[in-house]
């Protein structure tokens, strides 16, 4: 008898979404899915890079693209890092666990949430090696938030990235209509954990530039600021020590309506001049959108959903794929861009287009 065929892999990030969406659970598809309101800036971000065009250099004699990136708080082998997620033992037993080995076999970073389904000091455990940063919601009690920044930099995690983008919780309509309000059968966000109680995590609107101060004061790690879209709170950003911006709209998930990230892309690149490196996360899904990225002005981006579509589809094998591919999907295109590393890119090798394809 001769073997099935076995299923074909995904030759995409859209098909791995595809493929895990078939094995998760409805609810929790789409909790990661899904947006805030209408999902307006949910569906921008990705369109967005749809509405640019990358314009190719010929001829210039380009042998195998060089990829690696360094930043305040670590190095990767490629521009592309792991957005801080939450929740992953939904898509997969192993949780952040397995996508710490993904990182680790990929040489990128991986960015834990506060809100990981495993504490930072188990995921560092698990994938000796990985470069690991820590995301961080301030947590209004500093005492407590206080000991999450220990707790990280004795994990080994190489920056802390402060989420500010979450004064509030911006509310999801599918989480709402799907009832999902909390973590099923004894999963838990294991770095609230507090003695014997897991504590709730806090969204402060009371959090405010003296907490980014007092966290410099308190740590030598690097901070990142993540979810800056407005020029100006670049530039204060700068002002209180912050090492690396990341432009970010939490994939959609806060205020509906915002722009997409890549299209605030150039002004926040403009107003920071060089003096940190700024990063993008939100709508990357192809090799093609990570060059559009770096060439408006980005050191690196980071993916959220493509990682937990891998590691739904497949576990940690399936993230490893999904960073595989857009490593490769990255080289390709710098090589039909004659470009010979993804430092050279810049804003001349994209078009805006009137009217999107
Ligand atoms: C399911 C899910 C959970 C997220 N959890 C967090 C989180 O705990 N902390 C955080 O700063 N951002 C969180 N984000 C936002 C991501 O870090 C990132 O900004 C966003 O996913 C990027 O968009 P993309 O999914 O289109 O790549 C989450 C995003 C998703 C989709
Ligand atoms: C549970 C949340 C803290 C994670 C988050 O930021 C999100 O779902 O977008």
């Amino acid at each position: 008898m001769r073997p099935s065929n076995p299923a074909p892999e995904p030759a995409g990030v859209r098909e791995f979404e595809a493929a895990a969406r078939e094995r998760l659970d409805p609810v929790h598809y789409d909790y990661f899915a899904g947006g805030a309101g209408d999902e307006i800036t949910l569906r921008a971000n990705e369109s967005a890079f749809g509405r640019l065009a990358l314009l190719p250099r010929v001829l210039r004699g380009v042998e195998k693209p060089e990829l690696g990136i360094t930043l305040p708080g670590g190095s990767a082998s490629m521009p592309v890092l792991v957005a801080p997620t939450a929740f992953h033992c939904l898509a997969d037993p192993e949780g952040e666990r397995a996508t710490a080995r993904a990182a680790a076999t990929t040489e990128t970073i991986m960015i834990v949430s506060l809100a990981s389904t495993v504490a930072v000091e188990d995921v560092a455990a698990a994938a000796p090696g990985a470069r690991l940063w820590f995301q961080l919601f301030v947590q209004p009690d500093m005492a407590f938030t206080e000991t999450l920044v220990r707790r990280a930099e004795a994990a080994g995690c190489g920056a802390l990235v402060v989420t500010v983008d979450a004064p509030v919780f911006g509310t999801r309509g599918r989480d709402e209509r799907n009832g999902f309000h909390d973590l099923p059968g004894g999963l838990r966000c294991e770095n609230m954990r507090d003695g014997d109680r897991i504590r709730p995590i806090v969204f402060s609107p009371a959090i405010s530039w003296d907490h980014i101060a007092r966290l410099t004061e308190i740590t030598s790690l690097p901070i990142v600021l993540k979810g800056v879209l407005h020029p100006s709170d670049a530039r204060t950003a700068l002002d209180h020590g912050v090492s690396a911006l990341i432009v970010s709209n939490h994939g959609g998930r806060q205020l509906d309506t915002v722009p997409a990230t890549v299209d605030v892309l150039p002004e926040i690149a403009a107003a920071v001049g060089g003096a940190a490196p700024v990063l993008l996360d939100g709508g990357v899904r192809r090799g093609t959108d990570v060059l559009k990225a770096l060439a408006l002005g980005a050191s690196a981006v980071a993916v959220g959903r493509p990682v937990v579509w891998g590691l739904g589809a497949d576990g940690e094998r399936g993230a490893v794929r999904v960073l595989e591919l857009l490593r490769a999907e990255v080289e390709e295109a710098l090589a039909l861009c004659g470009v010979a590393s993804v430092h050279d890119l810049e804003p001349g090798m994209v078009r805006r287009l009137r009217r999107p394809w």
